[in-house]
């Protein structure tokens, strides 16, 4: 079986939902290579006791390497539990992640329903080969 890649990410005020959603789901989790940014990455770590792929804090930087990763095909599902209720100071490489990952087709939970969702299924971990989406209109645009 080929091992998936997930990122986990989530806001201040949301980190206690998606710990105790990872935890509920940490049997699943094993399965998967974890990326997460910085703060949501360390207390994963702490809870889980798996290894994940830490990048930079969001604010620094992390969900612009997660939007990276994904558009070099290195990630296979977004868990992003956002904060709906507060302005971020990099409200932009939120809103940029999110785009990105729509632009590439990848499964994206942004709530614990919708990742609930997710992990219900086994399609995300064996059979689920993602259509990659076709730019060749827009690669070969005419200017
Ligand atoms: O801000 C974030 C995502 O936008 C998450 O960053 P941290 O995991 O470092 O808190």
């Amino acid at each position: 079986m080929i091992r998936k890649n997930i990122a986990l990410v989530a806001h201040d005020n949301k980190k206690k939902e998606l710990i105790e959603w990872s935890k509920q789901h940490r049997d699943s989790m094993e399965n998967f290579d974890i990326y997460a940014t910085g703060t949501t990455g360390r207390l994963l770590e702490q809870e889980l006791k798996l290894p994940i792929r830490m990048l930079h804090s969001g604010p620094l930087g992390g969900d612009q390497q997660i939007g990276s990763l994904i558009s070099e095909g290195k990630i296979d599902a977004l868990v992003f539990f956002w904060d709906p209720m507060e302005p971020l100071p990099h409200d932009q490489d939120i809103k940029a992640l999110l785009r990105i990952a729509t632009v590439w087709n990848i499964p994206i939970a942004c709530n614990r329903s919708t990742a609930d969702l997710l992990f219900s299924t086994p399609v995300l971990l064996r059979d689920y080969e993602r259509l990659k989406p076709d730019f060749s209109e827009y690669e070969n645009r005419k200017l």
